[in-house]
């Protein structure tokens, strides 16, 4: 498996998402100061209490100590005058000729420190920064959180009959991988890069291989054992070592992983986009996950049934749909090409040799 890449601080409000490396740690106290919990007003000693001025929240110049028999008129956050004993809510007071009445209850103050202090715990190591922990950060003074950072992911998309724009004309074909690549790697953490279009040539793999600047570089075509398909000589004139090298699966059977000996994951997608999505489901996904140091879902299986022709020795991954809690059931028609069948589909079932229409089969979320 991979290693989770190595941990650096990042501004708190980037790090939602990420993994925390290190535990998440108060840098001030909440509330900082002593505060009112209610509007009304703060008294000081036995009344009535004569009233002398108003206290709002967002008041910097410290308010004055209070003597006791004094009430200032206060709002809810602002950090009570030094002296006060009790926050009298408005409800169970009076005013009457600049004097406050009322019976005190509960204080009504927030001590400073209350929520949490300097150095108090907010989250330990290996917890997902959510939103709601980037607000508690924000709370107590936390700037930066020390995370798992996201892996940059670059797609290269081999093929000269690829178009990335518009219509495609005689003898081309408009590019399926860049929006599959994308919302697959920002679903698992990480950050796509925008995709590149490199031709039918050796040099020029080489090159864009040299210099995508990603953790992880994804090469949709070229893996197979066609006159343009180069991904192979080019990985092994780059001295990688082949982790996966084709897989006995339908579709997706050349799918390829692979380490460059700088540290960085080549994924090789079959051009045909049935097979590319697959290998971007089985490859590619769980690399991208491992990397931010994220957990994978625990794997999900269904009962499934349908009809299926097989060809023996090999998995097969197809698309099914999943209704109303009953078995999920193969979409018929899909091929390696074609990605009519899985668009209709709720998930891809693998299918192992032993399977028997009804059995068990563990299912991949499509994105
Ligand atoms: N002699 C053999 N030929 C093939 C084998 C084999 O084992 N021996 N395997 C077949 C299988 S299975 C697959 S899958 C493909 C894999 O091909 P490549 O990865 O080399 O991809 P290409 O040849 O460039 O393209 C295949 C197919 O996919 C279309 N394509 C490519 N890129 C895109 C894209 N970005 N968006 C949409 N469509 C794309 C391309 O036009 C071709 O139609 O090899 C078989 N051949
Ligand atoms: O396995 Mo290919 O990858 O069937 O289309």
């Amino acid at each position: 498996a991979a290693h989770p890449l190595a941990p650096r601080p990042v501004p708190i409000l980037e790090a939602a998402g990420l993994i925390l490396a290190a535990p998440l740690v108060a840098q001030s106290a909440a509330p900082a100061a002593d505060s009112a919990a209610m509007d009304g007003y703060a008294v000081a000693g036995p009344g009535p209490w004569r009233l002398t001025g108003r206290r709002l929240a967002g008041e910097r110049a410290p308010a004055p100590a209070l003597a006791a028999g004094r009430a200032v008129e206060i709002a809810t956050g602002a950090t009570v005058p030094a002296g006060t004993d009790a926050v009298l809510p408005y409800e169970d007071s009076a005013v009457d000729g600049g004097f406050v009445t009322g019976t005190p209850g509960r204080p009504h103050i927030r001590r400073a420190g209350d929520h949490g202090r300097p150095g108090d715990l907010l989250l330990p190591a290996g917890r997902p920064v959510t939103p709601v922990a980037v607000a508690a950060a924000l709370q107590f003074g936390v700037a930066e959180a020390p995370v798992v950072p996201r892996p940059r992911v670059a797609l290269l998309i081999t093929g000269d009959e690829v178009v990335l724009t518009g219509s495609p004309g005689p003898g081309q074909v408009r590019d399926v991988f860049a929006p599959l690549v994308d919302a697959l790697v920002v679903r698992c953490g990480g950050a796509p890069a925008a995709a590149r279009l490199v031709p039918d040539d050796r040099d020029a793999l080489r090159t864009a291989l040299r210099t995508a600047g990603a953790h992880v570089v994804v090469v949709s075509g070229a893996s197979s054992a066609g006159a343009a398909d180069h991904l192979h000589a080019v990985l092994d004139r780059l001295g990688a070592v082949w982790l996966v090298d084709g897989v006995a699966c339908r579709p997706g059977h050349p799918q390829g992983l692979a380490a460059l000996p700088d540290g960085r994951w080549v994924v090789s997608l079959p051009g045909n986009p049935g097979a590319g999505l697959v290998a971007a489901l089985t490859l590619l996904e769980p690399l991208v996950t491992a990397l931010p140091a994220r957990r994978e879902p625990p794997p999900h299986t269904a009962p499934v049934t349908g009809a299926l022709r097989r060809r023996p020795g090999c998995t097969h991954i197809v698309p099914v749909t999943v209704a109303g809690g009953g078995p999920a059931r193969i979409v018929p028609g899909a091929g390696s090409a074609g990605l009519r069948a899985v668009a209709a589909a709720d998930a891809l079932a693998v299918i192992d040799d032993t399977w028997q229409p009804g059995a068990p089969a563990r299912l991949l979320t499509l994105p």
